[in-house]
């Protein structure tokens, strides 16, 4: 019964029941063992994740016959989740991944799924976003930014949005790739932006013909395109190209913020729309939409009429009942808060110096501006119990999953990693600051790479990057 509904898609109660039940039956089974086996429950197996990651890259090169149309998505995947888990890929591994992603870039521009593919948005995306995550000169200069900028713009309809690919379909999703790459890549200009904003946001006086045609719904989260429901992979793409199109005031934000903190189940994760049940991936989606609204506090604030500096959120000060101090005392054989800043810095104020020589070649950088702002908002959601749900219910021996009962995989390890990173840096006010001991769940030492939530690239990469397109 449970089975065929969720085949049907939809989702009874008895679906809910049943995965809650197997997420309560893998909190108690933890929680009463004794606390030195806590611990080990507690714990990101990073080791086992790296292995289990490295050995797939090296299966990429390979014959393929299971998602040939989407080999960048595999790459960003894996090398996003390597990336966030402190580690990198050795030099033979490294050239191999940049001659492949090398071949799948069309001589018109963008990337396909596969060498010889047609190029198209979303594996454009997760090519670009690969070869920043892997960073360095043969990597950041393989990208023909030129014939890119062509491609985007060949993509761009009358409506302001974007298609997939040639004849493709227009939606949100192509709209926030679009929009994602061209401003990681410093290309963003106001030919790309023009109208996407529309295309997003679509507002009519007109009550005759339909007095709500916007893309964001009832809810208040975003849908794929008007008229459809509202989902957390399409809200994240909605509000993120809102936020670097710098029009995320024509979203309703309070609507967005009350749709997004009602997604957090019982379970402590997060699932993608009303009534259904809760997915490990949507830790990203749904968490970053919250990490990305603290940021826009003003507006929110300005939108719900309340002081700039009225603080809004939900605080996390007993949250991790294995650490009481104030964030000097890590756990042993962890690093300190201190050593982790300390190449984050540098990168930043190199990237500083060079903003002040050769920066913005069209003066739009919303994305690093963005990351730069403090937050002024608490977390608005429970992070502690998302952590929970990340490392009890989707951590296997090796890689993550969606949920109890399901196989681990790519695409949930990148994005439950990704959203065990918002998870654990969304209580600092700088982006650039290592978290507390007591907002990471577990060990200090289960701590992963903080990300640029807009763009979902490791933060030092992003600026890496920033600072050779900048140049570039
Ligand atoms: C950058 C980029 C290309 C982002 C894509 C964003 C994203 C994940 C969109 C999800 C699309 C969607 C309708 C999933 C529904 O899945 P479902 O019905 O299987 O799941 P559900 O039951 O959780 O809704
Ligand atoms: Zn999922």
């Amino acid at each position: 019964m449970a089975r065929e509904n969720l085949m049907k898609g939809t989702t009874s109660q008895e679906d809910q029941w049943m995965v809650q039940n197997q997420c309560f039956r893998l909190y108690d089974i933890v929680y009463r063992l004794p606390p030195h086996a806590q611990s080990i429950k507690f714990e990101v197996l990073r080791e086992n994740h790296i292995e289990y990651l490295t050995e797939s890259l090296k299966q990429l090169g390979r014959n393929f016959c299971v998602l040939d149309a989407n080999r960048p998505w595999l790459c960003y995947w894996i090398i996003q989740s390597i990336a966030l888990l402190g580690d990198c890929v050795d030099d033979k591994l490294e050239n191999g991944f940049i001659d492949f992603l090398s071949r799948c870039q069309d001589q018109d521009g963008g990337y396909g799924g596969g060498p010889g593919q047609m190029p198209h948005l979303a594996t454009t995306y997760a090519a670009v976003n690969a070869l920043i995550t892997v960073g360095g000169q043969n990597s950041l200069s393989s990208i023909n930014r030129e014939k890119l900028y062509d491609f985007l713009l060949r993509m761009k309809v009358a409506s302001g949005g974007f298609r997939m690919h040639d004849g493709g379909e227009v939606d949100v999703r192509a709209c926030y790739t679009a929009i994602s790459v061209a401003s990681v890549l410093n290309i963003l200009d106001d030919r790309l932006i023009q109208n996407v904003g529309d295309y997003i946001v679509r507002f009519t006086e007109d009550i005759h013909v339909a007095t709500f045609y916007s893309c964001q719904t009832y809810e208040g989260g975003i849908a794929g395109e008007p008229f459809s429901e509202a989902h957390g992979g399409h809200t994240f793409c909605g509000l993120a190209a809102m936020v670097l199109i710098n029009e995320a005031d024509r979203l309703n934000l309070p609507g967005l913020l009350n749709w997004v903190v009602f997604r957090q189940g019982i379970e402590g994760g997060f699932q993608g729309r009303t009534n259904k049940l809760v997915d490990g991936c949507y830790s990203f989606w749904q968490g970053a939409v919250a990490a990305i609204i603290q940021r826009l506090h003003v507006t929110v604030n300005k939108q719900l009429g309340l002081p700039d500096t009225f603080e809004l959120g939900c605080s996390t000060e007993s949250g991790n009942e294995s650490s009481d101090n104030d964030g000097e005392e890590v756990s042993e054989g962890s690093s300190s808060p201190a050593d982790i800043s300390e190449p984050t810095k540098g990168v930043q104020q190199g990237f500083l110096s060079l903003k002040r020589q050769y920066f913005c070649c069209n003066g739009l950088n919303n994305g690093y501006d963005f990351i730069k702002r403090p937050t002024g908002m608490k977390p608005l959601f429970n992070s502690m119990a998302l952590q929970q749900y990340i490392l009890l219910c989707t951590q296997e021996e090796a890689g993550f999953r969606d949920k109890p009962g399901k196989r681990r995989d790519h695409y949930h390890t990148c994005y439950v990693l990704s959203g065990l990173s918002v998870c654990q840096h969304c209580n600092e006010r700088d982006a650039d600051s290592p978290p507390l001991s007591r907002d990471v769940m577990g060990p200090y030492s289960n701590m992963v790479e903080p990300v640029h939530p807009l763009h979902n690239i490791v933060l030092d990469k992003y600026y890496e990057a920033q600072m050779f397109f900048a140049r570039a």
